[in-house]
């Protein structure tokens, strides 16, 4: 059965000294004007579910001013399991809890999954490679505990790595780093192949339907070493499935081929962080050729097809965070979305204008107007 959040609990997190939230249904309008905290609720709903905050705040910028410590609770249930969350912040630590218990972020990935779509994602597209790598880790950070551990792992190796190139360290020191880089690395690099592959079905679906039958979509995921993607190869990409051996053996000829350049630059030019992701409307690159509509139905069919991946592989329907987006989609674009959101995902949407839904659907919601 799928877990639905039925009370928020904040204490001294963002502006809130105190916000209670109960009786949470499937589908909760957050109403309210600029700047009274909407965001700030979605905000701690993604640190009590994906454990993470799309806005990477550090735990200062998450305490409320003039307090020590902050305090989240989310009390969860799936009509038999009660489950508490918890998460505390201080000067010092993060600490999670599990119905009273002390729990690693890891162990509690995946326990209640999320997806939030926020107007940063609508830069997705022509935003830069490292946005969309980004977005496919964190959706691989809460569907694969060992795909969160590897990435966390690349990125100290390649900060290492570029530390050593930067000093212009010995050729040896380096060569020693490049091991780690080709063993986490090209894992890396398949988790991400793999989870992209099983995005790319619903992704293609979405659009399909968002665009009504328009240009066809596709998308790629091209590694660092594949040099056929310089020459704007694309669709000769298309099907190419990543096997580990076979990124191992293309990591390691490439790291050697351009090692010089590495030095020269003084920074790592071959890896996982050098991977691209690639979206193509008939076969061209949509962030070069597509429109701001096309590449905005891309963009909310990208989020769709995370919400059904995580689904297919948790078996349990994500929670929808929808961070003010009704007013950025036209009207094709916002009834997907709220289609979507009546398959039964319970679902968190802030906006400032209750007129960009309809009667029907704010007949279902719970309404909340900022300040309660
Ligand atoms: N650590 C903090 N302590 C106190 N207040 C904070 C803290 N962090 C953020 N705020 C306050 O939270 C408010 C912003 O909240 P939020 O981003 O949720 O706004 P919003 O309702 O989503 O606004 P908009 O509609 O403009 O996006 C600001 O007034 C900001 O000063």
């Amino acid at each position: 059965m799928t877990l639905r959040i039925n009370t928020l609990e904040f204490r001294n997190f963002r502006n809130y000294e105190h916000l209670r939230l109960s009786d949470l249904g499937e589908i909760t309008v957050l109403v309210g004007r600029n700047a009274i905290g909407k965001t700030n609720i979605i905000e701690g709903v993604q640190l009590l579910t994906a454990l993470s905050s799309f806005r990477h705040a550090t735990r200062e910028q998450l305490i409320r001013h003039g307090s020590e410590s902050a305090r989240l609770e989310a009390s969860i249930s799936d009509g038999n399991r009660l489950l508490d969350v918890a998460l505390t912040l201080d000067s010092v630590s993060r600490r999670y809890q599990l119905n009273g218990k002390g729990k690693r972020p890891a162990d509690l990935k995946g326990l209640v999954p999320s997806v939030v779509f926020t107007p940063d994602d609508l830069n997705l597209v022509k935003g830069s490679a490292t946005g969309r790598r980004a977005a496919l880790d964190a959706l691989g950070s809460q569907v694969n505990k060992s795909y969160h551990t590897v990435r966390l792992d690349y990125e100290k190796v390649i900060r290492h790595k570029n530390r050593l190139l930067k000093e212009e360290a010995d050729a040896a020191l380096v060569e020693a780093v490049n091991e780690m880089v080709i063993t986490v690395g090209s894992q890396l690099t398949c988790y991400r192949a793999a989870l992209f592959a099983r995005i790319i079905p619903p992704l293609v679906e979405k659009y399909r339907h968002i665009s009504q039958n328009g240009e066809t979509l596709s998308a790629v995921y091209i590694p660092s070493w594949d040099d056929r993607a310089e020459v704007g190869n694309y669709p000769a990409l298309l099907d190419a499935a990543i096997q580990r051996d076979q990124a191992r053996e293309a990591l390691v000829r490439a790291l050697r081929e351009r090692a010089a350049e590495e030095r020269r630059r003084g920074r790592s030019v071959v890896g996982a962080h050098a991977d691209k992701i690639v979206f193509l409307l008939d076969g061209q690159d949509a962030s070069l050729y597509g429109s701001q509509g096309q590449q905005r139905s891309i963009v909310l069919a990208y989020k769709l097809a995370e919400a059904a991946v995580v689904e297919e592989l948790l078996e349990q329907k994500p929670v929808l965070l929808l961070d003010d987006v009704m007013s950025e989609l036209d009207g094709v674009r916002r009834a997907a979305l709220v289609e979507a959101m009546e398959r039964g995902s319970q679902t968190f949407i802030t906006t400032a204008n209750l007129a960009y839904f309809d009667q029907n659907m704010l007949d279902r919601s719970n309404v909340v107007s900022l300040p309660i």
